[in-house]
């Protein structure tokens, strides 16, 4: 079965039974469902961005300079949108964004998104601040694809310990997140004074890790402002440097990919002290108001480091011709944010497996009627700039 199937299986279902699709498949009025369902708190911390939003508008311009230029009279019926990726052979170039305390969108949070991202064979990126456990996500994703993220913490023993029990858990590719040391100026997060770490929310894999637990006199459950108050200098407030990457390198024996990068040069380092990708991204505009946008960046850093790393993207895909887009300006797959929490919002699971269904539909759809049979032939001149 293709991808674009799922546009049929709707048509025919809704010609058959009167049936309409469970969820919109229009991203923005899932986005405006799952802001009623979640109330202002949880809403503006995942749609939020920081400062004036700047770049997070940025992100969805640049999109829109760029047009798909279609060709016609070329036989793209048969289409193939597998990837491989450091040696894993994915069914389409897209994973899921990593992204924190995903039980302020769903209690079940990241294990949903896993068994959606699962049953498509998609990976999703397990952040280091999930409000479920490694150990549960790993089972919850089954026999799915599992990458795990890091944030750094400023304690070598507790990075080693993350490290094994991610490895341990399955987890075959390591994302290391760097535009992240401290949050950003978030203007809504401040106006309603809503952090959710702040409270210990969504730190189940810190505070469940042997590491660090062996600093705290009692446990999270028994004092919870302990473990706050450990957790919070040791992941917030510092950044490291290139020198600290060795570290990461030694201990982890599969991929290392650096996510948050949006410079050439910074790729060109990357790849220079022996990492293996880059997520050329701007955090969706949550960090730095007023950064370049990471379309903007994409292509330079596919220029220069070439086939030395692996170049994914983010910030800003919203929909199939987004990531038709991306990897025509040179990125080997992208990752999807804030639409995936609100299908998450409002259905669960499904609600992941539907936004994902629709987002590879479209770009299934899209990449034939624009005559392309393989991601691996997109390049920039598929596209117009305006
Ligand atoms: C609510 C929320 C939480 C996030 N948490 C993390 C995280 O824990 N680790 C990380 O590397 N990135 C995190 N991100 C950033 C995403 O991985 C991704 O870079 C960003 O969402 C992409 O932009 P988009 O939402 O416009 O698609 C988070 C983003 C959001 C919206
Ligand atoms: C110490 C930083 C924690 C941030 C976790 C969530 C995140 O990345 C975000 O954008 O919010």
């Amino acid at each position: 079965m293709s991808f674009a199937d799922f546009q049929q299986e709707i048509y025919v279902n809704g010609l058959l039974t009167g049936a309409l699709p469970p969820h919109s498949v229009d991203p923005a009025v899932l986005e405006e469902v799952a802001r009623r369902r979640l109330g202002e708190g949880p809403y503006w911390y995942v749609a939020g961005s920081a400062g004036t939003g700047a770049t997070e508008r940025a992100n969805r311009e640049a999109f829109g300079r760029r047009r798909i230029v279609p060709r016609m009279l070329v036989d793209a019926t048969e289409r193939d949108l597998g990837v491989e990726l450091f040696g894993e052979r994915l069914p389409a170039p897209v994973l899921l964004a990593p992204v924190g305390v995903q039980s302020i969108v769903h209690p079940e949070g990241e294990l949903a998104t896993a068994r959606a991202a699962a049953s498509l064979g998609v990976p999703s990126i397990l952040s280091t601040m999930a409000s479920h456990t490694i150990e549960e996500v790993a089972a919850a994703a089954g026999e799915g694809p599992r990458w795990f993220q890091l944030y750094w913490p400023h304690d070598d023993e507790v990075t080693v310990s993350l490290l094994s029990r991610a490895r341990k858990a399955g987890f075959t590719a390591l994302v290391v997140t760097l535009d992240t040391w401290t949050l950003g100026w978030r203007p809504h997060d401040l106006d309603l004074a809503y952090l959710p770490f702040l409270r210990g929310e969504g730190l189940a894999i810190p505070f469940s890790d042997p590491a660090f637990l062996a600093g705290l006199e009692k446990s999270p459950q028994e004092d919870l402002g302990a473990a706050v108050l450990r957790w919070a200098p040791m992941f917030n407030g510092r950044a490291h440097t290139w020198d600290r990457l060795a570290l990461l390198r030694d201990n982890w024996d599969g991929p290392i990919v650096l996510k948050g990068i949006q410079s050439a040069d910074d790729a060109r380092r990357a790849a220079d002290h022996g990492m293996d990708g880059v997520v050329v991204s701007n955090h969706g505009g949550r960090q730095v108001d007023g950064a370049i946008a990471s379309l903007d960046a994409l292509e330079p850093v596919a220029e220069a480091v070439g086939d030395r790393l692996t170049v994914l993207f983010d910030s800003g895909v919203r929909t199939g011709a987004d990531v038709l887009k991306a990897l025509a300006l040179g990125a080997r797959a992208v990752l999807l944010g804030r639409p995936y929490l609100w299908g998450l919002a409002c259905g669960g699971a499904d609600g992941v497996r539907h936004v994902l269904r629709c987002l590879l539909a479209e770009l299934d759809i899209s990449m034939g009627l624009a005559g392309h049979r393989a991601v691996a032939g997109l390049a920039p001149d598929c596209l117009e700039v305006r």
